[in-house]
């Protein structure tokens, strides 16, 4: 929270891990080749309980562990999501919310987006090369978080786009204006010169203790709780800090108020162990209940999804290289030295991919077929048999009955209806393998406080699928998807689908395993488990980002969302630390 250098109060921020200046998978780049991906000092890695639904099998799931948290050590895919993700969020508010001075819409959160990045244009010569299109109209902001395009794209980059083309999928200009559905060039968080990964850390805190006079970063200090010594009106709460070096544990006193972002795994687990909570969870963690909230830890959501894969039996009719290509000494070692020159050149300088398709259901699965699954989804909520899709423990509760109902109201109406609003999310920028990210998944999760261990990670329940009309919306995208195949550019290139097949597709049972086998649980998007939505729909914090019923308490990070966008986050977590800090500053000055 830079931005509140210019307030009066004085800022203090703990963070669990320390400041990296090369962190991530992507910077130095060397691992990435050399398939050397251990334990990053910066990263946590979490193993879930088991899904039922999908074959018992957990998610592994990263989350960063550095000043910057995961925009240190992410893909870097820089999307924003659509704008009727966004105009969701106000609907499923609504109307409790309808008159709140803060708004969440659409048309409230663009200028944060734009605001919260520095967009660089490519050179001429790139673009002429590779044809990236962008509207300079999306962004217009001067912080040091960079979006730029990357000045290399491998050789068969090209063919999936065609391929799409050919398909009739509408190419787009710029995605970052709201309009997504399509064919898009997608930015990349980097410094356009460098091609160094433009991350929180270095981005906004750096430099912060030796030139901000009223900020101070305390790193390697993991927030244990917040304390209310006397009651929860009487706020802000005192902060219970652990030094990890060596375990010495103290308070500290906020004057005017503290802000929880911990991410969407670990906001949850401090409101636990400071007892704020559903009161059955807290008191099975033996904590003594502070505030029964019922929505904490709970509404977890994340994109997943099943993949197609091919192979290409003859030779690729490209003249850029292709990753194969790594594996020549000469090319390796003038990839590594174009990464180190100024500007940055060569295959380091594109992160994971810089492009993706981006369809609605209605797109995909006709009219019909999305009736259908309208039709159920409409079911669930007017046959009051919805919460028999929730986790156990929250089935009781009618706060957060109503809050999925209210949530599967709004998917149907604002998101699953519409032909411009996304359900699939396919990125690529090379290979043989395509990803079909679910966007808007209706099944719901848990983040729970070890309770053996509570200082230790949470325990993440993903209950992947456990809504089973998931399931017929990934049939529904891999069966548009397999066209593909049928594309001139993948006949010429002699694509062949593996391990999927018309057999497989046209058999329901068949396909639904085929979707089970190639379940990637976790794109890395965890959120929603401090969601902002209506006290009666189970909300933990309204939409100035206040935590109900406790004096003096906020939370800014990815767990606020009430529902997952189309897009991968770390762009929506800019902008939404950029809008907090516009509410916060207003009330403090
Ligand atoms: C491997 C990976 C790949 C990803 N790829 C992409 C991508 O390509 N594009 C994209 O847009 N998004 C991507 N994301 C997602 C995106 O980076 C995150 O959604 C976003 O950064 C989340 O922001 P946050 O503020 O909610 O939490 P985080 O960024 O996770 O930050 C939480 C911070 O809180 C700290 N913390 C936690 N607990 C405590 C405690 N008790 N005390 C003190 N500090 C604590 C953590 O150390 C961390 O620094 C990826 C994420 C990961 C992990």
């Amino acid at each position: 929270m830079p931005r509140f250098s210019h307030i009066s109060e004085t800022v203090l921020v703990i963070e669990y891990g320390q400041i990296e200046y090369a962190p991530g998978i992507f910077d130095p780049p060397a691992t990435v080749w050399a398939g050397a991906q251990p334990g990053l000092a910066s990263t946590w890695l979490f193993s879930s309980l088991p899904n039922p639904e999908v074959k018992n099998k957990p998610a592994l799931v990263f989350a960063g562990k550095a000043v910057g948290g995961s925009s240190t050590s992410n893909g870097m895919f820089f999307d924003r999501g659509s704008r009727f993700d966004y105009d969701a969020w106000a609907d499923v508010g609504s109307p409790e919310f309808d008159s709140h001075h803060d708004k969440w819409s659409w048309k409230d959160i663009f200028p944060y987006f734009k605001k919260s990045v520095t967009f660089a244009e490519p050179p001429a010569s790139v673009v002429h090369k590779y044809g990236y299109t962008w509207d300079l109209a999306a962004f217009g902001g001067t912080t040091p978080i960079y979006s730029s395009f990357p000045p290399f794209l491998w050789g068969d980059h090209s063919l999936m786009r065609n391929a799409w083309e050919e398909l009739g999928v509408p190419v787009l200009k710029e995605c970052a204006g709201g309009d997504k559905a399509g064919l898009c060039w997608i930015p990349i968080s980097e410094h356009p010169i460098t091609a160094r990964r433009s991350h929180a850390g270095l981005g906004h805190y750096a430099d912060v203790n030796e030139t901000r006079p009223n900020y101070d970063l305390l790193v390697r200090h993991q927030v244990i709780r917040v304390a209310y010594p006397h009651d929860l009106k009487r706020g802000p709460p005192m902060v219970e800090v652990r030094s990890l070096a060596d375990n010495r544990i103290f308070n500290v006193t906020a004057k005017a108020e503290v802000i929880l972002s911990a991410g969407a795994f670990h906001t949850p687990t401090v409101l636990h162990r400071s007892g704020i909570g559903p009161a059955s969870v807290i008191r099975e963690a033996g904590i003594p209940l502070v505030l029964d909230l019922p929505g904490v830890g709970n509404n977890f959501q994340d994109h997943s999804g099943p993949s197609i894969t091919w192979n290409y039996t003859t030779p690729l009719n490209v003249t850029d290289p292709l990753p194969i290509a790594m594996l020549n000494a000469t090319f390796a070692a003038e990839a590594l030295e174009g990464f180190k020159s100024i500007p940055a050149r060569g295959p380091y300088t594109l992160s994971q991919s810089n492009s993706a398709l981006y369809l609605s259901l209605l797109t995909m699965a006709g009219a019909n077929a999305t009736k259908t699954i309208l039709h159920k989804i409409r079911t669930l909520i007017s046959s009051g048999t919805a919460s028999s899709f929730l986790p156990q423990s929250y089935r009781s509760d009618p706060t957060m009955i109503a809050g999925y109902e209210a949530q599967l109201s709004t998917l149907a109406r604002k998101i699953y209806s519409r032909c411009s609003a996304p359900s699939i999310e396919v990125p690529w920028a090379t290979g043989t393998a395509a990803r079909l990210f679910l966007l808007h998944p209706l099944s719901r999760g848990t983040v729970r406080l070890n309770s053996t261990h509570p200082l230790e990670q949470p325990i993440l329940d993903y209950r992947t699928g456990s809504n089973p009309i998931d399931f017929d919306i990934h049939l529904a995208h891999v069966r548009y998807l397999r066209r593909i195949f049928t594309t001139p550019t993948m006949i010429t290139a002699q694509a062949n689908e593996l391990a999927l097949g018309e057999a497989i597709a046209s058999d329901d049972a068949a396909l639904l395993n085929y979707v089970k086998d190639t379940m990637t649980f976790s794109f890395m998007h965890p959120c929603c488990t401090a969601a902002m939505l209506p006290l009666n729909k189970g909300g933990v914090v309204g939409p100035d980002l206040k935590v109900f019923g406790a004096e003096g308490l906020r939370v800014v990070d990815m767990s606020i969302l009430p529902l997952l966008p189309s897009s991968h986050l770390s762009a929506t977590a800019y902008a939404v630390g950029e809008k907090a800090a516009d509410i916060i500053i207003r009330a403090w000055s």
